[in-house]
């Protein structure tokens, strides 16, 4: 991600911008000087419309060339805005997920919201606004020293003062800045941490003291945001106090150079009208530099947020495209394990020497202990974690040799705890396949064992999920994320099975979901429940990251000790040697 890149795109907006707010700066430049002739000529009783009209001409030129660059710097910075969000938004979510999970969320919402924005509101404006008035302070000093350079030296004395008090006061601005956007933060973290845990947090009756914490954080924000008020609010009247007090010095002394004839009363004006205009952009000067200094920060946040490493673009480094691949049989093995060994962690092994093969059809069941590694199993056949040796492959295709939106549609996964997405049933059946037709909807849904629930909802598919009384319960979720997944037509499932106790009218229908899903693909469920097990057509049974042994429920009750004390855990024993 390049931010300079994004900023290069908009550069027509931002020279049109630029370029309006230099000729503003110029017209306001030249009216102090044009009041300075008037004045003369009506001194010396010459003709003065020509002049007026010119005068008032620059006046509404300068009002709409002000009004001009506002506008177009403004909307630059919006785009810039909108182009950074947009290609953050992309990158991280084809993020790979192992740079992903170390990512705090708090501090990913933050730096893509609010430091997106302060980072190109500031390239933007600050920028422009340096441009322009830089332009204004320096052409208003060669013009008031070419009307008075002994006036000049007196008024940029008191301004001088001003400005040193202003610098000062900028810097401490930017310091509160930084610390109020980091305190935003860490509140936005907080509040975001126990939102995403707020059953937790109800059912350990710890409303009150969450909501004290997070009335802690948003108190340090507060007081921070009091600072950059506190010293923003001085950096005008400093100013003020400047402009007012070379006002008074220039007056007083043009009033008495004026009197002894060294200095018309027309320059005097002009030089007075001068000092006015010269403030405005030295506050925006000073102002500017402390933006620019606070988007600084604000831009390294967004581009370490936009480094985070790519999945297809690893692909593409350590994976020669355009590898021709050989053709493969319509019978090979859903999946299929070779050796493969994986580590979360260096030298924390969680898969040693894996090696199973799933045929085209039916449903496998992995058991084993917690911590055993089954649910790394489905995150490499995802490819979301890389093999650390020995391959997979899926439909008979090494996955390393796929690109991931092809392995990805050769495989649904089906999670423990289903998110449901934004929308009606609709929406959330067809995510994987939008273009899904009525037919392909109700086949799913008939598989899925989802019909009749669907049926007797009154807006059947077009029900809002999440509102009320449209909740769904865990097998539900479940079921319509089978149907999803059917919809998909994958080549294999991987289904995480819920585990909280189902009723048995529930655990039938995902027994049955199972069952018709294993009819047209591979299934392979984690599964918890007899029921799934002693249906399987084979089971895995997984030991501390290895493979100890498969087969079906009857064969491994009688020869592996561990699968029997496993069902024994699970089931009852009488359930267990049936
Ligand atoms: N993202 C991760 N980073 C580091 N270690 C992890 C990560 N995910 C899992 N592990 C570790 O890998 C090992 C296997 O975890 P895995 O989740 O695959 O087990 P599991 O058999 O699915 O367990 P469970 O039935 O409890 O879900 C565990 O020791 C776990 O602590």
């Amino acid at each position: 991600m390049n931010l300079r890149e994004i900023v290069g795109r908009h550069r027509a907006l931002l020279i049109a911008g630029v370029g309006m707010g230099l000729v503003g700066a110029a017209a306001t430049l030249a009216q102090p000087w044009m009041l300075g002739r008037l004045i003369e000529a009506v001194a010396l009783d010459k003709p003065i419309a020509g002049t007026v009209t010119l005068i008032a001409l620059f006046f509404i030129a300068d009002a709409a060339l002000g009004a001009g660059h506002a506008y177009a710097i403004g909307r630059a910075g919006e785009n810039i805005v909108f182009d950074t969000r947009r290609i953050l938004g992309g990158r991280l979510l084809r993020s790979q997920i192992p740079h992903f999970s170390r990512l705090q969320q708090g501090d990913v919402f933050s730096r893509t919201v609010s430091d997106t924005s302060i980072a190109c509101l500031v390239v933007a404006q600050a920028m422009a606004q340096m441009v322009t008035s830089v332009f204004m302070v320096v052409g208003g000093i060669v013009l008031m020293a070419r009307l008075d350079w002994k006036l000049l030296l007196t008024a940029v004395g008191c301004l001088g003062l001003a400005s040193g008090g202003a610098l000062l006061l900028a810097r401490q601005v930017r310091i509160a800045a930084m610390k109020n956007r980091q305190n935003v933060g860490a509140f936005g973290s907080g509040l975001q941490r126990v939102l995403g845990a707020i059953t937790t947090v109800k059912a350990s009756r710890a409303e009150e003291r969450e909501t004290e914490e997070l009335a802690r954080l948003a108190d340090k924000a507060r007081r921070s945001g009091i600072r950059v008020t506190g010293f923003g609010s001085m950096l005008t009247p400093v100013m003020n106090v400047g402009t007012q007090l070379s006002l008074a010095v220039v007056i007083a002394w043009g009033m008495a150079r004026v009197a002894t004839g060294s200095l018309s009363s027309a320059d005097l004006t002009s030089f007075v009208m001068y000092l006015f205009y010269l403030v405005s952009p030295l506050v925006m000067l000073f102002m500017s530099i402390g933006q620019i200094q606070q988007g600084r920060a604000a831009v390294q946040r967004v581009m370490e947020l936009g480094a985070v490493p790519q999945e297809e673009e690893e692909r593409e480094t350590e994976v020669g495209q355009g590898k021709e691949r050989e053709p493969v049989a319509e019978s090979a093995p859903a999946v299929c394990f070779e050796k493969v060994g994986f580590a979360y962690q260096q030298d924390a092994e969680v898969l040693r020497d894996v090696s199973f093969t799933l045929p085209p059809r039916g449903l496998t069941a992995i058991v084993g202990a917690s911590g055993a590694g089954k649910t790394t199993v489905f995150q490499l056949i995802e490819r979301f974690f890389q093999p650390g040796s020995g391959t997979i492959r899926v439909a008979g295709i090494d996955i390393a040799d796929l690109r991931l939106a092809e392995l990805r549609s050769k495989v649904g996964y089906v999670e423990q705890d289903t998110p449901l997405l934004r929308g009606t049933i609709r929406e959330n059946l067809t995510y994987a396949n939008p273009d899904a037709d009525a037919d392909d909807i109700a086949r799913a849904l008939r598989l899925a064992s989802l019909e009749s629930f669907v049926g007797e909802l009154p807006q059947g598919l077009d029900t809002e999920l999440g509102e009320r009384g449209a909740g769904l319960s865990g097998g539900q979720r479940q079921r319509l994320a089978i149907a999803r997944t059917l919809l998909q037509r994958p080549e294999v499932i991987l289904l995480d099975e819920v585990t909280a106790h189902l009723d048995s009218d529930t655990e039938a229908a995902l027994r049955d979901a199972m069952t018709e899903a294993a009819r047209e693909c591979a299934v392979l469920a984690i599964a918890h429940r007899l029921s799934t097990i002693a249906q399987a057509d084979r089971i895995i049974v997984m030991e501390e990251g290895g493979v100890r042994a498969i087969g079906t429920h009857r064969e491994l009750i009688e020869t592996d000790e561990v699968y029997r004390r496993l069902a024994g855990q699970q089931f009852t024993t009488e359930e267990a040697l049936t």
